[in-house]
């Protein structure tokens, strides 16, 4: 199988840090690929350069097996590259269906030019309530109701399906469940699994290794600004993911050809 998304020999250099050495990466299509490093491996840095939100110094990035390289997130989320970063995009003032549709609203048939028509509401709200609902977030009522008066959860449901919702090809959730109780959590990791059971592959950065183990397909351990290793979370322990991840051990495959 080739991959949907893949990277080789990523460099990103800030100044006199070099954030991204070689780094290659790989996300097949349909799974779930958990990213995991210590602080400062590059992480951020190799999420930012496949959302177009920094500009690399030298490899080659494929979408579909096809060279691409983004001038700025809008232009990854046109190609189909959605990212829900930690500290997510949304206005809080606006309404959850509003939010849903920022940048891609609806508009009403006309013969002005786009920008002139009048805003299809009903029609927005209409599929906003069903695009939550696909993805069992009936727990909120009420579409127009302002973000801001979401919980932290409800947030990300709506960020994920916001992501999920517009034929998105990849996915990538940084820190989704950083900031969540257990419960919220929970909910979070269930709907990444349901995003997935849809077929749209995902990358998500994580420190929680619990949360890591339980839902990736596929863990990344990410190093000193390159890939260290992609390892089965079925076959490793969490320990030794940290092991690997921290440098306390090489992993096997390593540890043969070193
Ligand atoms: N805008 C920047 N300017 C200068 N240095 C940067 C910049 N962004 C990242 N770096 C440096 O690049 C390296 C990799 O940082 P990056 O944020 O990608 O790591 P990370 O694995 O995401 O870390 P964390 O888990 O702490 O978020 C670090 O040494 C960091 O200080």
């Amino acid at each position: 199988m080739e991959p949907i998304l893949s990277g080789r020999n990523l460099v990103k250099r800030y100044g006199r840090v070099t954030a991204l050495d070689h780094c290659d990466f790989d996300l097949y299509p349909g799974e779930i690929l958990a990213v995991i490093g210590d602080n400062g491996a590059g992480k951020s840095s190799l999420i930012k350069a496949l959302s177009g939100a920094v500009q690399l110094d030298e490899g080659e990035i494929r979408l579909e097996g096809k060279p691409i390289r983004f001038a700025s997130p809008i232009a990854a989320r046109a190609a189909g590259i959605e990212t829900v970063y930690q500290t997510l995009a949304m206005s809080p003032g606006l309404s959850i269906a509003d939010n849903m549709f920022m940048g891609r609203e609806i508009r009403k048939p006309g013969i002005l030019g786009s920008v002139f028509r009048k805003l299809d509401h009903a029609e927005m709200q209409r599929i906003a309530r069903q695009k939550l609902s696909e993805l069992g977030l009936m727990t909120i009522q009420n579409i127009n109701q302002a973000v801001e008066t979401l919980s932290g959860g409800q947030r990300q449901g709506v960020a994920v399906a916001r992501a999920a919702a517009f034929g998105s090809k990849v996915i990538i959730l940084d820190e989704p469940t950083a900031a969540l109780g257990v419960k919220e959590s929970r909910r979070v990791l269930e709907l990444i699994l349901d995003v997935r059971s849809r077929g749209i592959p995902i990358i998500l950065i994580s420190h929680n290794m619990p949360h890591v183990f339980e839902v990736a397909d596929r863990v990344h351990i990410h190093r000193l600004g390159r890939r260290l290793c992609v390892i089965d979370p079925k076959s490793h322990t969490m320990s030794d993911a940290v092991a690997y991840m921290t440098g306390a051990k090489l992993p096997d495959e390593i540890a043969v050809t070193a």
